[in-house]
């Protein structure tokens, strides 16, 4: 499914006491795409993404899938945050079948057969009966994923995924993405602020400007697939990097006043 934004503006408050997070954001996310968006802190990257997920409605413009305006969360799409939201009184196996009865799936024997199909896809098969508490971080993620894929949604929208996860495992987590993309009609939403991560991903790069947010930079990412780590050292890859990190240095003077050798000392790959 493709993604379309008009004009979009998101205003928080009134009167006075009113913030506009985004304003005239416009993008098109064509389907089967992975497109990552990065900016400075409380450029309204996750504004955006509530916007696409039907939790938050524009105050301006349109935002529709397909060419249908969003009026509300959907089936169609999956959501994933950082901070995993998994029931921590159910086990992994038992957290996907709830989401599979609460989206329509109403045979308990196909929403049993459906969670194992997706801790399997995760690697997590050996773990369908441990509860949160017993799994390591990176393992919550998967079964939040495995959880959000489950009920088949063409379009998933993660907000800094992988945000809480050591390098490590980080790095294993991508790449199971981008396999399960790869397997996949999926279009893909990802917020994240760690550049290398963005260009690794995705087919496109979408720069936010300072609050409120509008899409300032649309990098292509032409690097050929299936990327793998060496890519990561390649100097192709730095240049792209590079070309992000720029425009993210250019947000963050622009919202400090600060002089640009200043700047340029706060920022490594991770903003
Ligand atoms: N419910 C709300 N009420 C008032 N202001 C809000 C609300 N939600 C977000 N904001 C403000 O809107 C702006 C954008 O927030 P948002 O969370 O979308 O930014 P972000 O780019 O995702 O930030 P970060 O990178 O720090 O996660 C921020 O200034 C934030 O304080």
């Amino acid at each position: 499914m493709s993604i379309t934004l008009e004009n979009v503006g998101v205003r928080f408050g009134g009167g006075t006491n009113a913030v506009w997070a985004v304003q005239d954001a416009s993008l098109t996310i064509e389907r089967n795409q992975f497109v990552s968006i990065v900016g400075t802190s409380g450029c309204g990257k996750s504004t955006l993404l509530s916007v696409v997920g039907g939790l938050l409605a524009p105050t301006e413009g349109t935002a529709s899938v397909d060419g249908v305006p969003i009026r509300k969360p959907g089936l169609d799409r999956g959501m994933v945050f950082q901070n995993y939201s998994l029931f921590p009184w159910l086990t992994a196996q038992q957290n996907i079948e709830f989401v599979l009865k609460e989206t329509g799936t109403t045979r308990a024997a196909e929403r049993t057969d459906r969670a194992r199909e997706m801790l399997s896809a995760v690697g997590l098969m050996d773990f369908a009966d441990k509860f949160p508490s017993e799994l390591s971080g990176g393992m919550r993620q998967r079964v939040a994923i495995a959880r959000s894929l489950s009920y088949r949604p063409s379009i998933l929208l993660m907000d800094e995924p992988f945000g809480a996860l050591d390098a490590l495992t980080r790095g294993l987590m991508q790449e199971l993405l981008v396999t399960i993309w790869e397997q996949s009609d999926l279009t893909v939403l990802f917020i994240t602020h760690d550049i290398a991560e963005a260009v690794f991903l995705s087919d496109r790069v979408l720069v936010m400007t300072n609050r409120p947010g509008r899409i300032k930079a649309d990098i292509p990412i032409d690097l050929p697939r299936p990327r793998t780590e060496g890519l990561i050292r390649s100097p192709e890859f730095g240049v792209l990097e590079e070309q992000v990190l720029d425009h993210i240095k250019a947000e963050s003077r622009a919202a400090e006043h600060l002089a640009p050798t200043d700047a340029r000392a706060r920022f490594s790959s991770v903003v």
